[in-house]
């Protein structure tokens, strides 16, 4: 069976998934990624923390996905929530598309997105992709629906992912007005564009680990938005297993 495979930026954000895998978890190497494999209920999953950043996340999927021909990719961590969304520290994010929001060109009239620049990041059976990656419809209403019987604040919406983190106010609401997006992140562009290359389904879930304001890393909780990610997607691990 083709196992899902979850990609975390750090390893912080894999520790609790390694745990549930911890009694037939093995450790795997492929290229130059170290991940850990093994099996939740009757389902295989393969765990990669790739590193920060879109280079790494893409480096890493490419790498993983030409190996293992996963079923699905999981995209997890946390990520910053924009104001005004109704996303709290600890509350879950689940992507229905990522934005590449640095790609574009700065010009004395303003920024251009890949459109504007006719400069397409990928182009598949005549289909163009500019600035907007789209993610697995069905995953994504799963993990709504999931959430919903659950309890669970989760809000589906546009991602962004940035290589400059918004620290400030108005950085935080350009992006955001711009792309219509709910939170950002470093990796989950790269994630997303890498399965769309490969025809593999992914499904980004980041639990909230700060809001986008001027920059206060005392206000932020990692620990609290992995967690809740974390556990998220085991509950989503399990569902996978029921009948339907
Ligand atoms: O030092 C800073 O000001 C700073 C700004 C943004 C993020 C960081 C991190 O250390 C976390 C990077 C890590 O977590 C994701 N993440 C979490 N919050 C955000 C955010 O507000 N903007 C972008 N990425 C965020 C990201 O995917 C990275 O993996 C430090």
């Amino acid at each position: 069976m083709n196992p899902v495979l979850i990609i975390t930026a750090v390893p912080q954000e894999a520790g609790l998934l390694e745990q549930a895998l911890a009694c037939n978890a093995l450790p795997l190497t492929i290229g130059a990624f170290t991940c850990v494999q093994g099996v939740c209920g009757t389902l295989p999953v393969t765990i990669c923390a790739a590193g920060v950043g879109k280079i790494n996340a893409a480096a890493a999927t490419a790498a993983l996905l030409g190996h293992l021909r996963p079923r699905l990719v999981i995209n997890t961590g946390c990520a910053g929530a924009y104001a005004g969304i109704g996303l709290g520290i600890g509350d879950l994010a689940v992507a229905d598309k990522e934005v590449l929001g640095d790609e574009g060109v700065m010009t004395s009239a303003g920024w251009l997105d890949l459109q504007q620049m006719k400069m397409p990041c990928f182009t598949k059976e005549d289909q163009q992709y500019f600035n907007e990656i789209p993610l697995s419809v069905v995953a994504s209403e799963k993990a709504v629906h999931l959430a919903g019987r659950s309890g669970i604040n989760l809000v589906r919406g546009t991602f962004i992912t940035v290589s400059t983190c918004s620290g400030t106010i108005q950085q935080g609401e350009q992006l955001s007005s711009r792309f219509g997006g709910i939170c950002e992140n470093m990796e989950g562009g790269a994630v997303a564009l890498t399965c769309l290359r490969y025809g593999v389904e992914c499904l980004e879930v980041r639990g909230v680990s700060n809001l986008v304001e001027e920059r206060n890393m005392k206000a932020w909780d990692i620990p609290r938005a992995v967690e809740a990610a974390q556990q998220f997607v085991l509950k989503y691990l399990e569902e996978m297993t029921r009948p339907e």
